[in-house]
């Protein structure tokens, strides 16, 4: 049974869905060296944003398949070093939306209103209410940056809060901003005018302290900032010294650059700062949410299922996999058999997308097909995480083409590999009941479904050939249980596809090729 670690607190509807197929120990609150020294037994690791996945903690994990991140952000965790052992990562990029931005949106009325330091203040016995007069949000202009999910929602409540929305996100349309009631706008001009900032973009190296003095300097002396996205986008010192000097009116920080907050400047500054700790994805709806997204995609790929929401496997987003998922075994039987039939090093992959499949979102198909090429060498160490890479790092090329004109079937996926021994291609596409079937081999064509081992000739189309080849896998005690011979021209050149029922024995390929007419034969397992 496949055993998962969890090891930061997740609900337990998370807990409920990994049990049905493994067995899962909560250990939360391990240091470094501890999770580095159980991590090695785990073959999944659940976090949330309290463990730091380090590259250490990646090549410790030596049966590790997947680490699922109970929410949003990715950035605790060392994605390029899990890539390249072939560890899926998923997130759950929904599943916390709704939180988030109902807290940047509380974290801004609490900042307006004063309303921590007043509770606090009735709390201690004082009636005190002079001291809170604070500021409607009623026609101020908020500036949102980064105008995705979260971004997004705060837009909507915002508005319908009488505010007006400036926006900065380089990724999105003037259209989408203006369909969500805001007004696209440089970065610079968003400083200036707003008397609200809110923050809801990723950590890059590019959003890396974005609000630092200079930018800082831009804004209006009463401006207030919510972070309630990433620590680190803020330049705290910066932050703290501009709210001393008056330089800005406020902020309200759920994130840090360092979290736990330490030792920190912003701690001691008065009503105008507001400080939780990273509070943001808190509420029971959204730990349900998370914690079952994540909690699936781990079953799923423990099962080996693909995830919907892997972060390292290039264009597998949910609806595309929903489309392709009967489309990817037929990749990759296709890129195995390829593989094999080329034998030697592949040095070039030529993958031609057809009829249905010849649009941008069938690119998975190119993975998948990396994937059963390089199955022969690789095994179960290739997936569709790390397939690019490896193929990369053995100097294998790929070309991606597109026919949308190819009608002979609804959508058919077509290979061609060439190697230090020569090229080979199949082509191959659903039918029926969305059964696999090769449709071509090396420009003949024919109509056999894969099976697990088979027999492939490249012969003269002659009497008495077919019978031959079956009298000598007979001599070997070799069972065919079916045969094809697909062939352009009557008594030209013909191809042979025998499924046979256990693998071919050793030397016997050698016999064949002795078989008068026959030029070539290969033996392949998928
Ligand atoms: N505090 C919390 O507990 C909490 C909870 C959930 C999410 N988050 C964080 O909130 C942030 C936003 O999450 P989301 O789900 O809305 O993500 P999202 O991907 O839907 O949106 C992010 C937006 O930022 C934009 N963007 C990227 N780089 C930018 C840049 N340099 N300048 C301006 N815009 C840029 C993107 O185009 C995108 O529209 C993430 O950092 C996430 O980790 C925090
Ligand atoms: O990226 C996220 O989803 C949020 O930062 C939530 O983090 P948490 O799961 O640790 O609350």
């Amino acid at each position: 049974m496949s055993k998962v670690l969890v090891s930061d607190t997740i609900d337990q509807a998370g807990i409920d869905i990994l049990s049905q197929v493994a067995s899962v120990d909560v250990k939360t609150g391990l240091k470094p060296a501890e999770l580095i020294e159980i991590i090695g037994d785990y073959d999944a690791l659940m976090i949330r944003s309290g463990t730091r996945v380090t590259q250490e903690i990646i090549d410790a994990g030596t049966q590790l398949k997947i680490i699922g991140r109970a929410g949003v952000g990715v950035d605790n965790v060392d994605v390029p070093a899990a890539t390249r052992r072939g560890i899926v990562v998923v997130n759950s990029p929904e599943g916390n939306t709704i939180a988030a931005a109902e807290h940047a949106l509380a974290m801004m009325l609490a900042l307006s209103r004063h309303i921590p330091d007043a509770n606090a203040s009735v709390k201690r016995g004082a009636w005190d209410r002079n001291s809170f007069v604070g500021a409607e949000v009623y026609k101020k202009t908020l500036g949102i940056v980064g105008l995705g999910k979260i971004g997004s929602h705060v837009a909507a409540v915002a508005k319908a809060m009488g505010m007006k929305l400036l926006a900065y996100d380089p990724f999105i349309s003037t259209e989408r901003a203006e369909q969500i009631g805001c007004q696209l706008v440089e970065l610079d001009l968003l400083f200036q005018q707003a008397d609200y900032i809110t923050l809801h973009i990723p950590k890059t190296s590019e959003t890396t302290h974005l609000i630092n003095s200079v930018t800082l300097g831009k804004m209006k002396p009463t401006a207030r900032i919510i972070n309630c996205a990433r620590g680190g986008i803020i330049e705290e010192t910066a932050l703290a010294a501009a709210i001393k000097a008056g330089k800005i009116g406020g902020a309200a920080l759920d994130v840090f650059e360092t979290e736990p907050l330490g030792e920190s400047e912003l701690r001691s500054l008065g009503k105008e700062v507001i400080l939780t700790p990273h509070l943001g994805a808190s509420t029971t709806e959204a730990q349900v949410n998370v914690a079952i997204d994540v909690a699936e995609q781990i079953r799923d790929v423990l099962l080996g299922l693909p995830a919907r929401s892997a972060v390292n496997i290039p264009g597998l987003g949910p609806d595309v996999l929903e489309e392709l998922k009967p489309y990817m075994q037929l990749a990759e039987t296709l890129g195995n058999l390829v593989g094999q039939l080329a034998g030697g090093r592949v040095e070039l992959l030529n993958v031609r997308l057809q009829g249905e499949l010849a649009t941008n979102k069938s690119q998975p198909l190119v993975i998948a097909s990396l994937k059963g090429l390089l199955y022969q060498a690789l095994r179960e160490r290739v997936n569709y995480v790390n397939a690019n890479i490896e193929a990369k790092e053995r100097g294998i090329r790929v070309i991606e083409t597109r026919d949308a004109s190819a009608r002979d079937y609804a959508g058919s996926l077509h290979l061609e590999a060439t190697g230090t021994l020569g090229t080979h291609s199949v082509t191959g596409a659903l039918l029926g009941d969305k059964e696999i079937h090769l449709t071509d081999v090396d420009g003949f064509p024919i109509n056999v479904p894969p099976s697990k081992y088979m027999v492939f000739t490249l012969h003269r189309d002659m009497p008495g050939i077919i019978g031959k080849l079956g009298s000598l896998l007979g001599s070997f005690n070799v069972n065919i249980a079916s045969m094809q011979v697909g062939r352009k021209i009557v008594r030209g050149d013909a191809v042979m596809a025998l499924s046979i029922d256990d693998p071919l024995p050793d030397g016997i390929l050698d016999e064949i090729v002795k078989v008068p007419g026959i030029r070539d034969a290969y033996t392949v397992t998928l």
